[in-house]
């Protein structure tokens, strides 16, 4: 049997790539392609874990499916589509495929498949953190739903803010040193944190809730509203700015 992280990333890749060729030949409107990409990239993640691991529980973005959760015991965690409003806009790079596999409520094995990148990052290799500097951190937020108290932090700790989509796109630039810091606040699901966080923490980044406490897979409720990725040496210094202005953006 190939192990978990082969086969996320690998699952991630081929979804990628059928998101891809839907992309390239679709003349639908934005909102059908988005629920089209969605819905063909759902069903070949279900399909190919029911066949790769038929005991093992799916809870994806767009429905559960295989035998019923046992609370902490394996669950693949996966959002078949992250960032679905940037996949329906010509030329953006920013969405992903998500797919971790959670234990004891941590993620244990993931991958982030960045299509129209080129990239897929797993948890098998995660790649090694860059040892530049920072001078003036780049901190990147949601294009659509920046917290409200970004534009503070940055003031506070000279940061500069990158707005993009995706989650996974916005985690996997921490890991690949395009920016020190990912932070959102003000609502999120399991799915949209759980694989890229996975190949964060293995990464040796930072991985928190905004308010410095864990990041909690595999709860009843997939409700996850905030969290912190960013590098070791900024983390000590975001949580204090957060600590006071988190109020409210949970
Ligand atoms: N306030 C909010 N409530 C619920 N989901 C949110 C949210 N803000 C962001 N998200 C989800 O988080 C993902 C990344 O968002 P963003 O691009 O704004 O950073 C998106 O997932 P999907 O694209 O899978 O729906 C988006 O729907």
């Amino acid at each position: 049997m190939s192990d978990d992280h082969e086969l996320a990333a690998r699952l991630a890749r081929r979804a990628g790539e059928r998101l891809v060729e839907l992309r390239e030949g679709s003349t639908a409107e934005p909102r059908a392609l988005g629920d089209a990409g969605d819905a063909a990239a759902h069903q070949l993640l279900v399909e190919a874990l029911a066949q790769e691991r038929p005991a093992d529980p799916v809870l994806s973005e767009h429905g559960v499916a295989g035998p019923e959760r046992v609370p902490g015991e394996r669950v693949w965690i996966v959002d078949p589509l992250d960032g679905t409003r940037e996949f329906t806009e010509a030329g953006r790079t920013d969405w992903a495929v998500h797919v971790a596999l959670a234990e004891r409520h941590e993620v244990i094995a993931s991958a982030v498949a960045l299509p129209a990148q080129g990239v897929v990052l797993d948890t098998g290799a995660p790649p090694k953190q860059p040892t530049r500097p920072i001078e003036r951190p780049r901190i990147a937020v949601s294009r659509s739903r920046p917290p409200e108290f970004v534009t503070a932090i940055a003031a506070e700790i000279g940061a500069d803010l990158v707005p993009m989509g995706s989650a996974g796109a916005k985690i996997t630039a921490v890991v690949l040193g395009e920016v020190d810091a990912y932070l959102h606040g003000g609502g999120q699901y399991e799915w949209d944190s759980a694989a890229p966080v996975g190949i964060a923490r293995a990464a040796g980044l930072h991985t928190s809730r905004l308010d410095g406490t864990e990041l909690v897979y595999d709860r009843p409720d997939p409700w996850l509203p905030d969290l912190l990725v960013c590098r070791r040496e900024l983390a000590v210094d975001l949580l204090a700015a957060l600590s006071d202005r988190i109020e409210g953006s949970r």
